[in-house]
C-alpha cells in the first residue's frame, strides 16, 4: 500500500461560467503527494487554489480533471472509503443553532454510519474542552468553542486524515494554542494533519512540509528547513556610534532600519559577514552591537509567489 495519505496527479478544476462571471480556472495540473504522519502546511496568497483543493479532497468540489488517492483509495473508484478516511475542520462556522455540542457530534456519526455503540462523543468532547457545554445550544457558545466543536466534528469518524482550513483565522491567542496542542496530540498518536494557514509563522512552526501554490500551480514543495535554507539572502544588522560612508564589497545593500541601525543584505554563498565588518572598520565606523537575520518562511513565500 502506498506510504502517501493523499496522492493527486494532474489534478484540475476550471468552475464553469455563469451569466455573470467568466469560466475560472482554479487548479490548473497540481502533482502532490503527502506523507502518512506528517503535518503538512498547504500555503499560497488568496485565490491561489487552496480552499479548492481541500473542497475536492473533502467530496465538496468535483474536479474537472486529473486523479485522487486518499488513503490509498480512488475518489471515482471508492468514494466512501476515501470520504471516511477524512475529516476536514472547515473555515466557516456553519453549526446549527439548535443543536447541543452532544447533540452535533452525535448526528454527525451517525451521518458517517459510525455505529452508537463505537461514537466518542465524550472522548471528542474532552478533547475539545467542551464536556460541561454538551447540552448547551450552539448558539450560546462562543466563537472560540464553536470552532472547537468544528474540529470535533471533524473526528467523530476517526480519520486517518485530518485537514483544517485557516483554523486559527481571527482567534485569540489562547484558543490558538489549544487548538495546535490538540493537532500536535492527534499527530504524535498517527493522525495525518493538513493545513492552510494565512499564518507563516506558524506555518513555519508547525509544518514538517510545505507546498506553496500560487494561480493554481504548485511553486514549491519541500520539508520547512529546505524551503528556509534554499533562500541565500542574510541580513546583517549593526548598531554603530557614527555615520560614515561605507565602501562595501559588490553585492552588498545598505539600509537604515527606523530605531538606527544599519542592516546589510548579502548573499551568503558569495560573501561572508566578516567581509562586511572589515569594510566598516577600514571606514572607521565603531560598532556597538552586531546580529544577523536569517530568511524566514515569508522572505520565501514572497520570493515564490512575487
Ligand atoms: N464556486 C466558485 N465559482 C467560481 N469561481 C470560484 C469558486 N470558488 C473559488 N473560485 C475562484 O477560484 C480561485 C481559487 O479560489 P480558492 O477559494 O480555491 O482560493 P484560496 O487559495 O482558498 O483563497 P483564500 O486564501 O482567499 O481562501 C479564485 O480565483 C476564486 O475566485
Amino acid at each position: 500500500m502506498s506510504q502517501n495519505a493523499i496522492e493527486l496527479r494532474g489534478l484540475k478544476k476550471t468552475y464553469a461560467a455563469t451569466k455573470k462571471t467568466e469560466a475560472k480556472t482554479a487548479l490548473s495540473g497540481i502533482d502532490l503527494d503527502i506523507p502518512r504522519g506528517s503535518i503538512f502546511g498547504l500555503l499560497g496568497p488568496n485565490g491561489a487554489g487552496k480552499s479548492t483543493l481541500i473542497n475536492i479532497l473533502a467530496g465538496l468540489v468535483k474536479k474537472s480533471a486529473g486523479s485522487v488517492n486518499i488513503w490509498g483509495f480512488d475518489q471515482d473508484e471508492n468514494p466512501r472509503q476515501s470520504r471516511a478516511a477524512i475529516g476536514v475542520m472547515p473555515q466557516e462556522l456553519n453549526l446549527d443553532p439548535f443543536f447541543t455540542p452532544g447533540a452535533s457530534l452525535d448526528m454527525q456519526a451517525g451521518l458517517y454510519g459510525v455505529p452508537k455503540a463505537l461514537r466518542k462523543t465524550d472522548e471528542i468532547l474532552r478533547l475539545i474542552g467542551l464536556e460541561d457545554k454538551a447540552n448547551a445550544y450552539a448558539r450560546s457558545l462562543s466563537g472560540g468553542m464553536r470552532r472547537r466543536l468544528l474540529l470535533g466534528k471533524a473526528l467523530v469518524h476517526s480519520p486517518q486524515i485530518l485537514v483544517l482550513d485557516e483554523p486559527t483565522a481571527g482567534v485569540d491567542i489562547g484558543l490558538r494554542q489549544m487548538l495546535w496542542d490538540n493537532v500536535r496530540q492527534l499527530n504524535a498518536d498517527g493522525m495525518t494533519v493538513i493545513l492552510t494557514t494565512h499564518y507563516l509563522e506558524e506555518a513555519q512552526e508547525m509544518c514538517d512540509q510545505i507546498a506553496i501554490i500560487h494561480e493554481g500551480a504548485l511553486r514549491a514543495l519541500d520539508t520547512t528547513a529546505n524551503l528556509l535554507s534554499k533562500l541565500d539572502t542574510k541580513t546583517l544588522v549593526v548598531e554603530t556610534e557614527s555615520a560614515a560612508e561605507i565602501s562595501l564589497p559588490a553585492g552588498v545593500t545598505q539600509s537604515q532600519r527606523a530605531d538606527g541601525t544599519l542592516a546589510f543584505t548579502y548573499s551568503r554563498s558569495a560573501i561572508s559577514p566578516g567581509e562586511i565588518l572589515d569594510a566598516l572598520r577600514l571606514a572607521g565606523v565603531k560598532i556597538l552591537d552586531i546580529q544577523t537575520e536569517q530568511p524566514d518562511l515569508q522572505d520565501v513565500f514572497l520570493d515564490i509567489t512575487k
